[in-house]
């Protein structure tokens, strides 16, 4: 089943299609690579999956039902979360104050217990920090959780902004580049990790220019070129498809 889709989507900047009559879907169960050439359009399809940018033309469904038009806050609360190409962490919170940031949108308290701390108040918010310890445990950053964010190596930062995703318990989770920056141990981590995130349960749309990370755990890869999907199949397939050479080397695959 389709838990997150994109239908016939088209998004223009001034006279530049970023995106032209895009159709993909995130199925139930599975890692999904997202993959393409500098300026392909991934980050866009990032960013009209969350609300942040509006499709000219077509439609977003999230479990069979339109998201277009809604905002990214209740884009992320239906169960969408997302990792940013370029880390965006509450520098100044604490490891364990950014999940918990992430999982207030699961909370079922109001402004008012929460200006006036009621108890049932405190007890969420015990539960709130609790969930988000398990979040950091999760990703191997528990340790560091009164640690605050921006006093983190870069790869501990990686870490921490995936725990703050998960913390938000989403359907599904889309991951913009998280081997970025890292040496050859820590993507091969980071392999290991999202295969036990969609052992949770969790959908996964991974961008990502390490083809190794990306051979790795996906099931499925979708290639964009300038905004338009040119192939779609399993990594073998997008291996050996003439048109990722092509739009990777920019000619044909010699003939044998
Ligand atoms: N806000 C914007 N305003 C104008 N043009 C934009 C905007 N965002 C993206 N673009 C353009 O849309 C195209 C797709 O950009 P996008 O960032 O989605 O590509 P990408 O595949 O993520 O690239 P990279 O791999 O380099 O991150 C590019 O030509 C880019 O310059």
């Amino acid at each position: 089943m389709a838990e997150l889709e994109l239908r016939n989507i088209t998004v223009k900047f001034g006279g530049l299609s970023a995106l032209s009559n895009l159709s993909f879907s995130i199925n139930s169960g599975e890692v999904l690579g997202l993959i393409g050439p500098n300026g392909a359009g991934k980050t866009t399809v990032f960013n009209v999956l969350t609300g942040v940018y509006q499709a000219t033309n077509g439609d977003v469904l999230f479990q069979g039902e339109s998201i277009l038009g809604h905002r990214p806050y209740e884009i992320f609360s239906k169960g969408v979360a997302r990792t940013f190409q370029n880390i965006r962490l509450f520098a100044n919170m604490t490891a364990v104050e950014n999940t918990m940031v992430a999982r207030h949108c699961r909370s079922r308290r109001g402004i008012v217990s929460a200006l006036f701390k009621t108890r049932s108040q405190q007890e969420e918010e015990r539960f709130i920090r609790e969930k988000g310890q398990e979040a950091l445990d999760f990703m191997g950053v528990g340790k560091f959780a009164d640690t605050v964010a921006s006093n983190l190596p870069y790869g501990l930062q990686r870490r921490l902004e995936i725990a703050r995703a998960i913390a938000s318990e989403p359907k599904v989770l889309l991951l913009d580049e998280p081997a970025a920056g890292m040496n050859p141990s820590e993507s091969s981590e980071l392999m290991k990790d999202i295969s036990r995130i969609s052992d949770l349960g969790i959908d996964i749309l991974l961008v990502e220019h390490d083809m190794k990370v990306v051979m790795g755990v996906c099931n499925r890869i979708v290639c964009v070129d300038h905004g338009v999907k040119i192939a779609e199949g399993s990594s073998q397939d997008i291996q050996n498809d003439p048109n990722v050479i092509e739009a990777y080397l920019g000619q044909p695959a010699a003939a044998d």
